[in-house]
């Protein structure tokens, strides 16, 4: 037994109001809320479990006034939409038959029964509402403690169970995990071509969430060294892994939040063709895959002039590729890129016939004023007049 601290979140009014619904008996926090509040870190979702069933959670919180909408029926879950936020709600179950992607269950009346279904044993601890006593069943508060990411039982079958636990393994060891749990690890490796049965949207949420993480490259050296990479990534070779510490690196000295598709883009050759494939097969946005494919459009060249490379490919494609060479953002601090200052009309003005002509000076005149640092209209004027004393006279003028 242990005690959760009060958090802000375990004062909020709505949970309150949900927990006379049910009756403080027939409810107990659940999961990663726990977990982070035990570990002292920002709280994401707030997860319940009751042994009431779904029909019964419904009746008891439409009587409470409380909205609830059935995000998981089959599942038992349901969504509780209180003033701070949803919460889920799922009535304790036990797996009856599962395949790796998905589980057929039947609900269960001991709290017990329900945390011998979960993945880890950090993950499998429960808080009374009120008391915030701590319900550990199978050894989570210590393995907390020492930092173990550890799977309830067997790892082999709770992989088996749901094959993406293996991502949700080197995730929650690349959060907090400092010792490492062998067994867990010869399971992942043994079932790591497991992965490839599981949706490709799973995967890439799993690998950006994982990416996202402060630094996890030793995990994703880990995990490559494991084959388990290979299976999810087979692109990321071992100069990648290097090529996403240092990024890492230069995120942190340029005080730069992480972007999990920019450490993807480290662990990628530098090639557009094979960014555009991964993302294909990664099934990523629109938006990921446009900033996937210019950061792996990255050159040596790219740190050489900043702005330039900002005004061509705008500023988040710069600082990206920027990153990704290990350079510095300072030239980007607090800079716009200008407006070209030079208008079409000017250049008909000078006598130049409206069309391809004028778009060819504009084009040659704006690459020339962009590589020069951006100077101001004398040099335009300068440029144009240059430019102007090139051309050769129009034959159809
Ligand atoms: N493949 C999975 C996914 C989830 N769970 C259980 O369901 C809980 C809630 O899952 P989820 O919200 O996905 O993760 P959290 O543990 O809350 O962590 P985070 O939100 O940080 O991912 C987990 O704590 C775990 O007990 C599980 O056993 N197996």
């Amino acid at each position: 037994m242990g005690q959760l601290p009060q958090a802000d979140w375990t004062k909020r009014e709505g949970l309150k109001q949900l927990t006379a619904a049910l009756g403080p008996d027939n409810l107990r926090w659940v999961g990663g809320a726990v977990r982070d509040t035990l570990l002292g870190v920002p709280v994401k979702d707030i997860d319940g479990a009751t042994p009431l069933l779904p029909d019964e959670v419904m009746t008891r919180c439409k009587e409470a006034g409380i909205r609830i909408v059935p995000t998981g029926l089959e599942h038992g879950t349901l969504t509780a939409v209180l003033s701070e936020g949803p919460v889920e709600i799922t009535t304790l179950r036990r797996d009856v038959s599962t395949d790796g992607r998905r589980a057929t269950v039947t609900f269960a009346t001991e709290w017990q029964e329900d945390a011998s279904r979960r993945d880890f044993t950090i993950n499998a601890l429960y808080t009374h509402p009120e008391t915030l006593e701590v319900s550990d069943y199978f050894g989570g508060l210590e393995d907390l403690e020492a930092r173990t990411v550890r799977f309830i039982g067997d790892a082999r079958e709770r992989i088996r169970e749901d094959h993406l636990r293996i991502l949700r393994y080197y995730r929650f060891q690349a959060r907090f995990g400092a010792e490492l749990d062998e067994e867990a690890e010869e399971a992942c490796t043994e079932l790591a071509g497991t992965l490839k049965g599981l949706s490709r949207e799973r995967i890439a949420m799993e690998l950006l969430n994982l990416l996202g993480l402060p630094d996890p490259t030793a995990t994703i050296a880990r995990m490559r060294e494991r084959g388990v990479l290979p299976v999810i990534l087979p692109e990321a070779q071992a100069c990648h892994i290097r090529a996403l510490e240092s990024l890492i690196e230069a995120e942190q000295r340029n005080n730069v939040e992480p972007s999990s598709i920019r450490r993807l883009a480290a662990l990628l050759p530098p090639s557009p063709e094979v960014a555009v494939g991964v993302a294909a097969r990664l099934r990523l946005s629109r938006a990921q895959r446009g900033q996937l494919s210019s950061a792996a459009s990255r050159v040596a060249e790219d740190a050489r002039n900043p702005r330039l490379l900002a005004y061509s490919e705008g500023m988040q494609s710069a600082e990206d590729r920027l990153l990704l060479a290990g350079a510095d953002l300072a030239p980007l601090a607090n800079w716009t890129p200008p407006q070209f200052p030079l208008r079409g009309g000017q250049i008909v003005a000078r006598g130049v016939k409206a069309g391809p002509q004028v778009a060819q000076i504009m084009q040659t005149i704006e690459r020339k004023w962009a590589e020069e640092g951006f100077p101001n209209k004398a040099r335009i004027e300068e440029l144009l007049s240059s430019e102007l004393a090139n051309l050769k006279p129009d034959p159809s003028a």
